[in-house]
Order: structure tokens, then sequence, then C-alpha cells
């Protein structure tokens, strides 16, 4: 089944006495079941609003977002998915494990709770331990976020993203505030627990370097009000590929041909764009 289809999605945001914001219009997504998909395109273009509406945060004002075929809602409480944003959101009063195990102490769905109904201590226990050893922080578990660095603390954050075994995660630069040997460990990383899990990502990012590294497909956008104006394929393996070749493939030509393509349909965005300069 399709993770993700958006269909004419449009968002204007009130503007009060103003005509509002135009944020998207008609953007048409579709994210296959384990399939990586980025989100580029320049500052204000509604690569988080997008996201947002994916994620149930937020709904469009035109159009529709379904998730494994349900409404985005059901899906959001179902927890379909998981998140990750740029600030890895942890709560520092809890240890790395308690931070890990707390989507799972959160009553889910109806869908759920029918199921298997909420995991136990011990449960939560295997499966946090088991989220640890996959982010490589198994020493830490009993650490305090604030004992960690910045890409410890988004590997923190990713574990807790995958909690409940979701089948998609949603990606908000995750690694946009880490510096660039850090990001480059965490984007690898990324494409090992994709191999491992199999989930669908929708990852939203500034770097075409990085938007190609990871992505299956890249949804290139306008500059506001946010338009897809390119969908790339990026034919250069599979996650678990990919995640073995490490350097190899950065350096690879077919990887800098696939850069330039995101290149240079990002500037044909831009000079297509009825963008009023502000
Ligand atoms: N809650 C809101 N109220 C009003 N306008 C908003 C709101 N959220 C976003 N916008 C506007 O929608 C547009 C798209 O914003 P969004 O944050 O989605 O862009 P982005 O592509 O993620 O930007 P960046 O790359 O800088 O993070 C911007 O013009 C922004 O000002």
């Amino acid at each position: 089944m399709t993770a993700v289809v958006v269909s004419g999605a449009g968002r204007v945001f009130d503007g009060g006495s103003d005509a509002g914001t135009v944020a998207l219009t008609d953007v048409d997504l579709t994210v296959g079941e384990g399939e990586l998909v980025s989100l580029i395109g320049p500052s204000g273009c509604g690569k988080s609003t997008l996201l947002r509406l994916i994620a149930d945060l937020d709904a469009p004002t035109s159009g529709s977002v379904a998730v494994f075929g349900k409404t985005a809602e059901r899906a959001r409480k179902d927890q379909d998915y998981g998140i990750a944003f740029q600030q890895a959101g942890l709560l520092p009063w809890r240890s790395v494990r308690a931070n890990v195990e707390l989507p799972m102490q959160l009553r889910g769905g109806a869908g759920q709770r029918g199921k298997s109904g909420q995991p136990n201590k011990a449960e939560r226990a295997a499966r946090s331990a088991e989220l640890l050893a996959l982010v490589g922080l198994t020493d830490f578990a009993d650490h305090r976020p604030h004992q960690l660095s910045g890409g410890m603390q988004q590997r923190v954050a990713i574990a807790r993203a995958l909690a409940r075994s979701p089948r998609l995660l949603l990606m908000d630069e995750p690694f946009g505030a880490l510096d660039e040997m850090t990001r480059e460990r965490l984007q690898d990383e990324l494409l090992r627990i994709r191999a491992t899990t199999g989930a669908a990502v929708v990852f939203v990012t500034h770097s075409i370097a990085e938007a190609v590294y990871l992505s299956d497909c890249v949804v290139v956008m306008s500059p506001r009000p946010g338009r897809v104006v390119a969908t790339l394929d990026v034919p250069l393996g599979t996650p678990a590929d990919r995640a073995a070749r490490g350097i190899g493939l950065r350096e690879d030509p077919a990887y800098f041909e696939r850069v330039s393509a995101v290149r240079e349909a990002l500037h044909s965005g831009d000079a297509a764009s009825d963008r009023v300069p502000t």
C-alpha cells in the first residue's frame, strides 16, 4: 500500500486583514511503502507546511492527504508514523531510555489498543534496548540528554520516532543543526535503519547532497507559493547497498550527476517562479 498520497493540496494562512499567505498550491506527492522521498526547495517554500499536513499537525485549505489509505487524522491517532525534527526535543528530566520509551507509554489510537494493547514495562525495556543498540547508544541509556552531544541527542530522537515501529517516518531537517562529519555519520545510520526497518520516510532538507545521498526520489519545490517543479529518481541502490558503499558512493560520478540534476531543477524552479521578491 502507498504510504502517502497528497492530491492537489493547498494551504493558505489567514493574514487577518491581509489577503493571507499562500504557502502551498496544488501539490501532488506520492510516497511508496519503504521509499525515502526528500523535499527540497528554497527557504519559505512550504516544505515544513507540507510535512505538517501529512502529520495532521495542520490541515490543507484545499486538496487531500492520505496516509496508508486513511485520513491523516486517523493515521496520527493510530500512531502510523514517527516524527523527528531539527531540534531533538527530548525531555531533559528523563533518561535517554525513558525518552525512547515515552511514545510506548502514551495511549495509542483505538486500532492500536484493539490489536495488542500498550506494551508493558518489560516490553518497553526490551524495545528501548533494541532501539538504542540500533542507533549505537546502548552505553548511554541512563544518561540525561544534556550529557550527550547534539548528534547523540538526534540519534535518541530518531530511536524515539521508531519506538512504535512506524511504517513511516516524517523528518524535518533532522541533521540541520549538526556539523558536517556528524551529519554524514547520521545519514549513514539512517540508511542502515531503513535497511533494517523498511520504513518509508519523508525527509525535508536544504542540502542537495544529503537529499541525493539518502533518497529514492527527490521532490523539488518552487519558491513560495510552493509547488512541485520536478520529481527526480535517484537510482543509486538500496539503502543497504548505499550504507555499505559509504564514502565510495559520495565520490561516485553517478552521485555527482544526480546532484547536478537536482541543482538544475532547483534553479529552473527559481526562474519559473512568479514569486514577488521580498
Ligand atoms: N502558522 C503560520 N502562520 C502563518 N504563516 C505561516 C505559518 N506557518 C508557515 N507560514 C508561512 O508559510 C510559508 C511556508 O513556510 P514553511 O515553514 O512551510 O517553509 P519551509 O520551506 O519549511 O521554510 P524553511 O526552509 O525556511 O524552513 C512561509 O511564507 C511562512 O511564513
